[in-house]
């Protein structure tokens, strides 16, 4: 059985790394609530913390203040229960198992039984149904990272985290992906963290974009997104770049 959409809270979380007796601000002071069923995009500057944010949420970080919350529930709580899916940026697929075996591993680390049809359709859609019994060495980078969003997808978890999901993979295959994907956990609702470095998939793709600050990650903007209203998507893509580009400043 899919898991429900939950809502995703962060109240006053903060993390910091430490390098050789060096403290690395990574993330925060940061509180947010991202709403259940809802996409939310999440752009800002290179190594301003995005993808620490993601991983905190995922429960492979701990904050070092502060607390998250998904659905009432703390972040390992989710991931035990396989409540939430995470595709990294570097596809992370068994090298010994092939696409097929792959997608369907996300049934047994949801204790689930398999559905094999399933499993075929969504490596359909994805574009690799010629490539289902090949292991991950004979694909390529972006191939590797569309099997790992299948794999995400296959168990239709309550939240999904996507950091930089199509980073790898070519401009043609990008735009047929962003056109076909998102329906698969939009018509559900499923609660949608995307760290992307295109304005223009923010906006075609969230229901809210939000724009961080440099290291640590602050939110600096917060922008009601324009997957419904194209005509929306001119003024937004202007509006976030503007965001974007004035916290940019503040680094040089
Ligand atoms: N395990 C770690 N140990 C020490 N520092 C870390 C660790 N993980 C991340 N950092 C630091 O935290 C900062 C934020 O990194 P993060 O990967 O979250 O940025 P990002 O916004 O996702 O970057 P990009 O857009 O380039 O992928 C960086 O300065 C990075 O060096």
């Amino acid at each position: 059985m899919a898991s429900r959409p939950p809502r995703v809270s962060c109240d006053g979380v903060e993390k910091t790394f430490w390098l050789g007796g060096d403290a690395i601000a990574a993330v925060g002071p940061l509180d947010v609530v991202f709403e259940p069923g809802k996409t939310t995009a999440l752009v800002g500057p290179s190594g301003c913390g995005k993808s620490t944010l993601l991983r905190l949420i995922a429960g492979i970080e701990t904050p070092s203040e502060g607390a998250i919350t998904i659905g009432g529930a703390t972040p390992a709580e989710v991931t035990k229960a396989a409540g939430l899916a995470f595709a990294f940026q570097d596809a992370a697929l068994l090298p010994w198992l092939t696409v097929r075996q792959n997608v369907a591993l996300a049934f047994k680390l949801a204790r689930r039984a398999p559905d094999a049809r399933r499993v075929s359709d969504l490596i359909d859609l994805v574009g690799l149904k010629q490539f289902a019994d090949a292991r991950p060495a004979e694909l390529s980078g972006g191939m590797r990272q569309r099997a790992a969003i299948a794999r995400c997808l296959v168990t239709e978890p309550g939240l999904l985290l996507l950091d930089e999901p199509f980073g790898a993979v070519d401009e043609l295959t990008r735009t047929r992906l962003n056109a076909e994907l998102p329906a698969l956990w939009q018509e559900r609702g499923t609660t949608t963290l995307l760290v992307t470095h295109s304005i223009a998939e923010a906006a075609a793709l969230s229901d809210r974009i939000l724009v961080f600050s440099p290291r640590p990650a602050r939110i600096v903007g917060d922008f009601a997104g324009a997957r419904h209203d194209p005509r929306a998507r001119a003024g937004l893509i202007e509006a976030v770049a503007k965001a974007l580009a004035s916290e940019a400043e503040l680094v040089s």
